[in-house]
């Protein structure tokens, strides 16, 4: 199931933002360790699940089939956790997909979208045949990612939490009894046409059980997603579904530790992290930040980045004195998911569209909830107390200062 380019070959024609001409980390280090010191380097890097090392899981023909007819990465892992006896395993299969866009930008955009439909097609039906019971999409995963040029046409792709997009996948979700998470720009009819960037939750039924909007936008680089939608106002839901309990943090949120913990408050199981992000920005936080939100919540997170170079026909400038450009960067891929236990999945690819299958026992969350009490030694009451301080205007941040601080050395 694994693929990799072949570094040596590969050598001559590296991408620009490239590991050298290596699919993933993981493989670049699989091909250039001895497999004595690759096990004890991926104990430390993606750690151990019930004591031993994450394991593969077998999909079926018709699915591996796909992956290698539309040349899209498929990677499938399974998380354990201790049998106990008063409660069954709760296993659920989880399913990323990340992907490229499907038609340059300069197309009709009824064309692009059409093209992405058509291109993610055999990786949801990959997903639906190896029985995956929640999928997530990537963040805006029915557009190109245009927030970087501040143009307000590209608007034009925005659509109601019951729009095409929707109306799409709710024929798989019914098809394959699966709940699915698809993040989209969306333009709210009944309150004057604003725009937001959310997340709708399909359930099994086909039916929309909600919608969750993006809570922190980013001011960085070239994401100037402010421009076109605001922060969001539906709080932090978790929803409770047939296979879990399950929250969405939307890309830029998995830098706020509070935006997390609030899902966790709420009881999620798993929570997503549809993202899109260039390697530049934030490739080095990309393995740390969902793993740490997984381990302080004692929950499972799924984390999925879009793949490939996005050109606008537009240059646009960061504002940092450097040349105009038209294109965001490298978007990496690199899609994976973090457990309770300090264990994550291999990345997918950091250059080709990808699904990642993952089954995850849910008990796991309780059983480090125990072992590791971070809720019960969280101590809550001193942070309310900071922050209902801290948001005041008149707040003043508790400093004592050395007396003898301006005084020279003798
Ligand atoms: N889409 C988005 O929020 N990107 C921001 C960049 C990042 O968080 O890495």
């Amino acid at each position: 199931m694994e693929k990799r380019l072949n570094g040596e070959a590969k050598k001559e024609e590296e991408p620009k933002d490239s590991i050298c001409g290596y699919d993933s980390l993981h493989l670049l280090l699989k091909d250039n360790l001895n497999p004595h010191h690759f096990q004890e380097v991926s104990r430390l890097l993606t750690g151990l699940n019930s004591g031993k090392a994450i394991e593969t899981i077998a999909l079926p023909e018709s699915a591996t089939a796909l992956s290698v007819e539309h040349g899209f990465d498929l990677q499938a892992f399974s998380f354990s956790a201790d049998k106990e006896q008063l409660r069954e395993p709760r296993v659920v299969r989880v399913g990323l997909i990340q992907n490229s866009i499907a038609l340059p930008t300069t197309a009709h955009f009824a064309d692009q979208k059409k093209a992405i439909f058509e291109k993610l097609k055999p990786i949801i039906e990959a997903a639906g045949s190896s029985g995956v019971n929640i999928l997530c999409l990537q963040e805006a995963w029915m557009m190109p990612f245009a927030f970087c040029t501040r143009e307000k046409r590209w608007c034009e792709f925005a659509e109601p939490v019951d729009g095409e997009s929707t109306k799409f996948l709710q024929s798989f979700a019914l098809k394959y009894n699966m709940v699915i998470i698809s993040s989209i720009l969306e333009r709210d009819i009944s309150h004057g046409e604003v725009i937001w960037n959310t997340s709708v939750v399909i359930g099994n039924h086909g039916n929309i059980i909600g919608k969750h909007r993006k809570n922190h936008i980013p001011r960085v680089g070239d994401f100037n997603e402010s421009t076109y939608y605001m922060e969001g106002n539906t709080g932090h839901p978790v929803f409770e579904t047939v296979y879990g309990k399950i929250a969405i943090n939307i890309c830029y949120g998995r830098h706020h530790p509070l935006n997390w913990l609030a899902f966790g408050l709420n009881g999620a199981e798993i929570v997503f992290n549809p993202s899109a992000t260039v390697g530049e920005l934030s490739e080095p936080m990309w393995p740390i930040e969902a793993r740490n939100a997984a381990i302080a919540n004692s929950y499972f997170v799924a984390s999925i980045n879009r793949v490939g170079t996005e050109t606008f026909p537009n240059a646009f400038t960061s504002g940092d004195g450097k040349p105009a450009h038209a294109d965001f960067g490298h978007f990496y891929g690199s899609s994976y998911v973090s457990a309770p236990d300090a264990s994550c999945t291999p990345s997918l690819s950091r250059y080709r569209d990808g699904l990642l299958i993952t089954d995850m026992d849910l008990n796991l969350c309780r059983q480090f909830k125990d072992k590791w009490g971070f809720r019960m030694t969280s101590r809550y009451e001193l942070y309310a107390d900071t922050l209902a301080r801290y948001v005041k205007p008149e707040f003043e941040p508790q400093v004592i200062t050395d007396p003898l601080l301006h005084r020279k050395a003798s």
